[in-house]
């Protein structure tokens, strides 16, 4: 259901920005990255020991992921059993000693906390400019509680307002093909289709073996779940980075302090 910013979506405001800043310390300027943490760490206050968790990827959610590393070794968490959303987080989460699993065996999960590219007034989220999309979409769709955690530079009007992209997860078989349908498909918002790269020239290639072709909008996207649908019935699209509808919470870090958002 819909929330606006401004209006229903900010249900508490955490007036300091650290928890070792009393009420009457001066404004603290902080960077990207400290709001990236400042998000995470109040994120993981939700935690409880007993809980499944979605880890989740990317520079905001690794924040997550230590501080739950964290209170593991300290003892304040028990019985926790992590879900990774990447390669990546696995990784970080096997050096931190968290217990691992997956939907296999584990195909409801109690929590996910993960970060996001965009994040519109009705708390939709754009996802997988790290790359992970796929492998998030599942885990966070699996969740009883979904807390996305950014820094207020995410926010955007609509999904794909920042005018960065919106990534398609797509096989690598004939992936012009691919790309060129997804330009048709959305030309009304002036879509550019490009296949990301990894830096070195070659195809950036997902931890499932797929490339992504990410959109470049000039206009705002209509239907977003209609067009999420058309996405997905195009022959060779695996997934796409439009998660709507699915962050239960949205906890945004910015100048002025930390704003939970609930979905209503
Ligand atoms: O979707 C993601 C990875 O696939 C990330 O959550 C998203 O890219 C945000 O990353 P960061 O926290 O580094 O800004």
């Amino acid at each position: 259901m819909a929330v606006a910013w401004s209006e229903k979506a900010s249900s508490m405001k955490v007036l300091s920005l650290s928890p070792s800043l009393s009420p009457m310390s001066p404004p603290v300027i902080l960077t990207q990255d400290e709001l990236k943490k400042v998000a995470a760490f109040k994120a993981v206050e939700f935690v409880e020991s007993g809980m499944v968790l979605g880890l989740g990827t990317g520079s905001t959610a690794k924040h997550a992921v230590d501080r739950i590393g964290e209170l593991l070794r300290q003892g304040k968490l028990n019985n926790i059993i992590g879900i990774p959303t990447s390669k990546k987080t696995q990784e970080q989460a096997i050096s931190l000693g968290i217990p691992l699993s997956d939907l296999d065996s584990h195909p409801t999960i109690d929590l996910a906390i993960d970060g996001a590219d965009e994040v519109d007034p009705y708390l939709n989220l754009v996802k997988g400019r790290g790359g992970s999309l796929l492998r998030e979409k599942m885990v966070e769709g699996a969740c009883k509680k979904f807390v996305c955690i950014v820094d207020e530079s995410k926010l955007v009007k609509y999904l794909g307002g920042s005018g960065l992209a919106l990534p398609i997860e797509v096989v690598p078989f004939c992936w012009k093909f691919t790309a060129s349908k997804l330009e048709n498909l959305l030309r009304d918002s002036g879509c550019v289709a490009k296949l990301r790269n990894d830096g070195k020239g070659e195809p950036f290639v997902t931890d499932n073996g797929n490339y992504i072709v990410d959109l470049y909008l000039k206009k705002e996207i209509g239907d977003l779940q209609v067009a999420g649908d058309a996405i997905l019935r195009i022959a060779g699209v695996v997934e796409h980075g439009m998660f709507l509808d699915m962050a239960t919470t949205v906890i945004v870090a910015g100048d002025l302090g930390i704003t939970i958002n609930n979905k209503h």
